[in-house]
């Protein structure tokens, strides 16, 4: 059950019920995923999903024409046309338990999908280039004399970069890093073995300049008391200014190319100014910004991409454009004929989902009021928020927004990569002990979509690429609340968006939070086993999941 935050007067308070409803789940996967151990919900949580709805207690989703969200790792464009459906809206408890069936706003607009993933790798792997033995550097041959004895000069051309760049990866053990400091980058084991494979870019040195490499020329010795060896080398030439070098793509900059170990501070001064550009890369709202140490911000910006929109993973496929439909209101919604609104159960009157925001607010680009500040849209205009992550000491890194939020008010999406069940589950597997960024959509099938299964559920998972809100901690008192927002929930409700909404005033700079169990059962004895919860509430229920498997650190 979706704990009711408390001083919020504009949330109605529901009954529970014993219907599933949401079970969404952020790293608790394993038991919500289960059928048989998913926790009686109260619809209250589905009941909230936009601005109006903490006031109407009426869930959102969102149909899109075309969720086709960034596979790759450039920009691409990618045509958005939502039409929200909303399950109906609750009359009295007694028709709660019937009430499960969503009705539809619509909205649509165009947005232009931009993935700051900043990762490079070198195209060619060493295994493609082949090892090259060392007797292969070239000699010129040496004449020889009567008595055998080579006297001409012998030009001796160092061994070719290539070579030794090939030798370099095909002999991984004998690897040293070079550029970074270890202390920041590549961090841990795992991090180092994909380091030695490649897969990151500062880590194996970029092929050399030839032009700097020096060259030698010897005059071999005589036999007898002749000549001494005479041995004289060619002065390399001047090494070129800095701005006439020419780098490959994913090679170090210059200032990583340099022989002389950086500082901990120029490290750090490099890194924020990647991370910086990577953000820079994402559309959507404005850059957010990143209050924590350099230690921590070069983790995050060696392993982590942010993004704006869903990365779709294999096996995951958006609805087809047929699905998707569209209303014709003109500039502006009209909330009294709207096709995108449903009819509320009893009455013909629509539902509308969001209420009119200073800030404006949702719809799909299929809408004649795409592309205007139309009242319908929330969701789609994306992020309005100026957003900061910084380090809440034990519970890692939290978010928190600059400036003041109202109840209501739309936050964030949760983004991530979006995986079949049977890929997270294998990452859930190999990342046991570690802090989760899973998230389960499956939403609609607590909704009572009979054709769905946990099994065939996709799950978000924001470890390596997400956005700003996969920084968001549990607390057992919120202050945020996900809403579901379906992205075309008839063509397929597997894939929707999680939206972030604010369910009181929060003042600028306090943490958000969520909470990552909504359908806790209060009566459930503590697991000593489970992650802690330090959320410091005074109703804190001391875990964060009711789930043995997660013992994760509570750092990110
Ligand atoms: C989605 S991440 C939240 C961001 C994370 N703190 C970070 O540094 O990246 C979830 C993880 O944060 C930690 N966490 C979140 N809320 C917490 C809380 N109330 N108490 C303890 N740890 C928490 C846990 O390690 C959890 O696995």
């Amino acid at each position: 059950m979706l704990t009711q935050p408390s001083g919020c007067p504009n949330v109605k308070p529901e009954p529970s019920n014993d219907q599933a409803t949401f079970v969404s789940t952020l790293a608790h996967r394993a038991p919500s995923f289960s059928p048989q151990k998913l926790a009686p919900s109260n619809p209250e949580h589905a009941g909230l999903v936009a601005p109006s709805a903490f006031r109407t207690a009426v869930p959102v989703s969102l149909d899109t024409q075309k969720a086709t969200p960034d596979k790759s790792t450039d920009s691409e464009r990618t045509s958005w046309s939502l039409s929200t459906f909303i399950p109906r809206k609750r009359k009295s408890p007694a028709v709660e338990g019937s009430e499960q069936e969503p009705v539809a706003i619509n909205c649509a607009h165009s947005t232009e999908i931009r993935e700051g993933t900043g990762s490079v790798s070198n195209s060619t792997s060493a295994k493609a280039l082949g090892k090259r033995p060392m007797h292969s550097l070239l000699r010129t041959p040496s004449p020889q004399g009567q008595d055998g004895v080579s006297r001409a000069v012998s030009v001796v051309i160092p061994p070719s970069p290539s070579a030794v760049q090939i030798d370099r990866f095909t002999a991984p053990a004998q690897v040293e890093f070079t550029g970074l400091n270890e202390k920041y980058f590549p961090i841990g084991q795992e991090e180092k073995a994909k380091s030695r494979l490649r897969a990151y870019p500062n880590v194996p040195p970029s092929p050399p300049n030839k032009r700097l490499v020096p060259f030698t020329m010897t005059v071999p010795a005589l036999p007898g008391p002749s000549k001494k060896v005479q041995a004289f080398s060619v002065q390399k030439p001047a090494p070129p200014p800095p701005s006439t070098v020419r780098r490959s793509p994913g090679s170090p900059t210059p200032e990583l190319q340099s022989q002389e170990p950086m500082s901990s501070s120029s490290i750090a001064k490099f890194l924020r100014k990647k991370h910086r550009k990577k953000l820079k890369r994402i559309s959507g709202g404005p850059e957010t910004r990143f209050d924590v140490d350099d230690e921590r911000l070069a983790a995050l910006s060696a392993n982590f991409f942010f993004i704006g929109d869903y990365r779709l993973g294999p096996g995951v496929e958006p609805a087809a454009d047929d699905f998707l439909t569209g209303c014709d209101c003109g500039h502006e919604c009209d909330p009294q004929t709207c096709r995108c609104l449903v009819e509320e159960l009893e009455s013909d009157e629509l539902i509308v989902a969001y209420e009119r925001q200073p800030s404006g607010t949702i719809c799909s680009s299929r809408c004649s009021c795409a592309g205007h500040d139309c009242w319908n849209h929330v969701v789609q205009r994306g992020r309005q928020v100026r957003l900061e992550v910084f380090d809440t000491g034990k519970r890692g890194l939290g978010l928190r927004s600059l400036e003041p939020l109202v109840a209501g008010q739309f936050i964030d999406c949760y983004w991530g990569e979006v995986l079949t069940t049977e890929d997270a589950d294998a990452r859930e597997a190999a990342r046991e002990n570690q802090p989760s960024y899973l998230f389960s959509l499956d939403w609609f099938i607590a909704e009572g979509e009979s054709h769905l299964s946990h099994e065939g559920c996709y799950v978000v998972d924001s470890l390596k690429f997400g956005g700003a809100s996969r920084f968001i901690n549990h607390s057992c008192n919120p202050n945020c609340k996900i809403i579901p927002v379906s992205v075309n929930r008839l063509a397929d409700p597997r894939l929707y968006y999680l939206g972030f909404f604010a369910v009181r005033d929060i003042p600028a700079r306090e943490e958000l939070t969520f909470d990552y169990h909504p359908n806790w059962d209060g009566s459930k004895q503590i697991d000593p086993n489970a992650v802690k919860c330090l959320c410091g509430e005074p109703n804190c229920r001391g875990q964060l999941w009711p789930n043995s498997r997660k013992k994760g650190k509570n750092t990110g």
